[in-house]
């Protein structure tokens, strides 16, 4: 017992943390609030569950980000020295599911999880044979409305109420997606939802899966991973963590009613961790102050455990460039003082006015970078890669496999479109194509002897599968393919095919990486990076000053924080709700662990902006240089 509640570092449990490790038998709601420890405490209860015994295979860990689900893999990691191989995304449990069930939908196991233009191109296909304009058509809302659906937990009830043309869109659009091999972001859910609710078989074996689930950051759940979890979750040992204050994705229909939900349909043991270890004492007093004007939440009552005041600034500026020049400043200031760069976030409602900070920061010479803007997962050479390695473990996949040939010396693109015909024709997976193409020679000359080397290649790597770690398999497959030949070609110079090759470097190590903490598996590391692609952010963070939307800033923490744009038609902005809009305020308040800087500027686009009254609700809290 002694190890569980005395962890890393020798960092002691409180009595309530203590209490969310150890009970037993009974659902289980740990609300807590920023930071009080929730990854400290659920890492400590999956290793206590080992220390009892428990197998950890029948352990599932469910985390939101990628980031969340290795950050929580490190933690156990290091405090059971096992690494957990359920330690995942929901969407990679998802994904894991379906790869086992997804044929009894009529799916191809080796389906792909398209990125967002993937899927948008079928949809425009869709609607183009359906015979409607597609020019009349708002492709982006269609696909928002396709989403919505899928995250309500009764997703035909939603569909029907639709009006035409949407649900034959919605149809064909699901249709053509599965005959190319292909499933959605939101399918992982819905799909897997659908089976466990209309497959008994597929619900026994899922539930037998797992004894203990525990969910991180449950108040992200929308309407329908809720009924995923709840259906997991039955008859076992479940505990989920989250914090009503923190539910900031109402626009990806998150809702913090699934708390209430929960209550309702488990009567969970309710356990509330007060103490805070982040926050500074004027920070949390602010920020409490703050939240308690929303109607709806569970109290929580937040005590602060640091002896540390910290320090708290309001300033107003003339426009938002002297904002930003203000920022420029005060960073210089802060890096004379010793605050590393990367301690220090600047948090920004929307990716515009960061820009002009940018553009302040840049003036002064300060590096900085903007997060989640352009991905990693989207670089050519990347997708590349990963195309190879996909192909090696699934060469059902069609569109990895369509990536290689397009690498391959020799396949024209009209081979390719022959191939696809073939597919398309034959109802079969374009691996499958590519052999009838060579049993019957479709093809002539060099295109047929690229292909079916391209094909050998291929089942060459295959058998290596088993013998060598992902980042090996990657280094095989570029040497058979002869991939950094490929990659001269393509590079702009000897600097540019530096860069691209120190991209590959960072892919291999992030495999590295996933594999010491969840174990080998080829196909997960390739679920969860088609997952990372669509929910982007940057792997691999590097120095400079950080440049964040406040939703891509939930569960970060930085030594200083500058939430800038804090006027009224911002934060609250002109259309959102207020509960949330104060939820997001408090997220961007609570990232802080020492100084937090709030700023607007007066004048934008020639009006007049009010300073945000959330800073007003702040209260008495305020820093003198706050009457400004
Ligand atoms: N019992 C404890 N004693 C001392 N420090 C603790 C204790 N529990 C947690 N901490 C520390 O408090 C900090 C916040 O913990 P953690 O990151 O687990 O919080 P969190 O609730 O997940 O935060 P967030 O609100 O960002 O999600 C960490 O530095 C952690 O080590």
């Amino acid at each position: 017992m002694r190890r569980c509640c005395m962890g890393r570092r020798g960092l002691l449990l409180n009595d309530e943390q203590k209490e969310a490790v150890l009970t037993r038998d009974v659902p289980l709601l740990i609300l807590a609030g920023p930071g009080t420890g929730k990854t400290e405490t659920i890492a400590h209860r999956i290793a206590a569950l080992i220390g009892e015994g428990e197998d950890p295979e029948k352990i599932l860990a469910i985390t939101f980000t990628n980031k969340a689900s290795q950050a929580m893999r490190d933690r156990v990691l290091s405090l059971t020295g096992k690494r957990l191989s359920w330690i995942r995304t929901i969407h990679g449990t998802c994904a894991q599911l379906l790869r086992s069930h997804i044929h009894k939908l009529g799916y191809n196991t080796a389906f792909n999880i398209a990125s967002m233009e993937q899927s948008n191109k079928i949809l425009k296909d869709c609607i183009r044979e359906i015979g409607l304009n597609e020019a009349l058509l708002d492709i982006r809302e269609l696909a928002g409305t396709i989403a919505r659906i899928k995250s309500k937990a009764k997703p035909e009830e939603q569909l029907a109420s639709e009006s035409h043309p949407f649900p034959e869109i919605f149809n064909a659009y699901q249709e053509k997606m599965r005959s190319q091999g292909c499933i959605d972001f939101n399918d992982l859910i819905y799909l897997c939802l659908k089976l466990l609710k209309e497959d008994p078989n597929t619900l026994a074996e899922a539930r037998d899966q797992w004894r203990h689930i525990i969910i991180d950051e449950f108040q992200d759940s929308d309407p329908a991973q809720y009924q995923l979890i709840s259906h997991l979750g039955r008859e076992r040992g479940i505990a989920v963590v989250g914090d009503d204050d923190q539910s900031i994705y109402s626009f990806r229909s998150s809702t913090p009613e699934v708390i209430a939900l929960f209550v309702a349909d488990f009567s969970p043991k309710i356990i509330t961790l007060k103490k805070s270890y982040r926050l500074p004492r004027i920070l949390l007093e602010a920020a409490s102050s703050l939240i308690r004007n929303n109607l709806k939440r569970f109290e929580k009552e937040l005590v602060c455990a640091q002896e540390a005041e910290g320090h708290l600034e309001v300033r107003g500026f003339g426009s938002e460039t002297e904002e930003g020049d203000f920022v420029a400043q005060e960073v210089l200031a802060l890096q004379a003082q010793g605050v590393p760069s990367d301690e220090i976030a600047v948090l920004g409602r929307r990716h515009a006015p960061l820009a002009i900070v940018e553009a302040s920061l840049k003036k002064m010479n300060i590096p900085c970078r903007k997060m989640g803007e352009r991905s990693f997962y989207e670089l050519r050479e990347v997708r590349d890669m990963m195309a190879l390695i996909t192909a090696v473990a699934l060469p059902e996949n069609s569109p990895a496999l369509e990536r290689i040939f397009k690498l391959t010396p020799g396949i024209t693109a009209r081979a390719i479109d022959l191939l696809e015909d073939i597919a398309e024709q034959n109802e079969v997976s374009l691996y499958r194509a590519a052999e009838l193409a060579i049993e019957h020679q479709y093809l002539q000359g060099e295109a047929s002897k690229s292909l079916q080397e391209a094909l050998t290649r291929l089942d060459q790597l295959r058998p290596r599968m088993e013998q060598l770690c992902i980042s090996d398999l990657m280094r095989a497959a570029a040497k058979e393919f002869d991939y950094l030949s490929h990659l001269q070609k393509i590079s702009r110079g000897p600097s540019d095919y530096e860069k691209r090759l120190g991209h590959l470097k960072d892919l291999a190590q992030m495999a590295d990486q996933f594999e010491l903490s969840s174990g080998p598996s080829l196909t997960n590391f390739i679920n969860e990076m088609a997952i990372s692609a669509i929910q982007g952010g940057t792997p691999k963070e590097k120095g400079g000053i950080r440049l964040i939307t406040l939703h891509g800033a939930k569960g970060l923490e930085f030594r200083v924080v500058f939430l800038i744009g804090a006027f009224q038609g911002n934060i609250p902005h002109v259309k959102g709700n207020l509960e949330e809009e104060r939820r997001l305020m408090f997220v961007g308040v609570t990232r802080a662990k020492e100084r937090l800087y709030i700023t607007h500027a007066r004048y934008i686009q020639n009006e007049v902006r009010q300073r945000s009254y959330f800073v007003d609700e702040m209260g008495r809290m305020l820093s003198p240089k706050s009457q400004v």
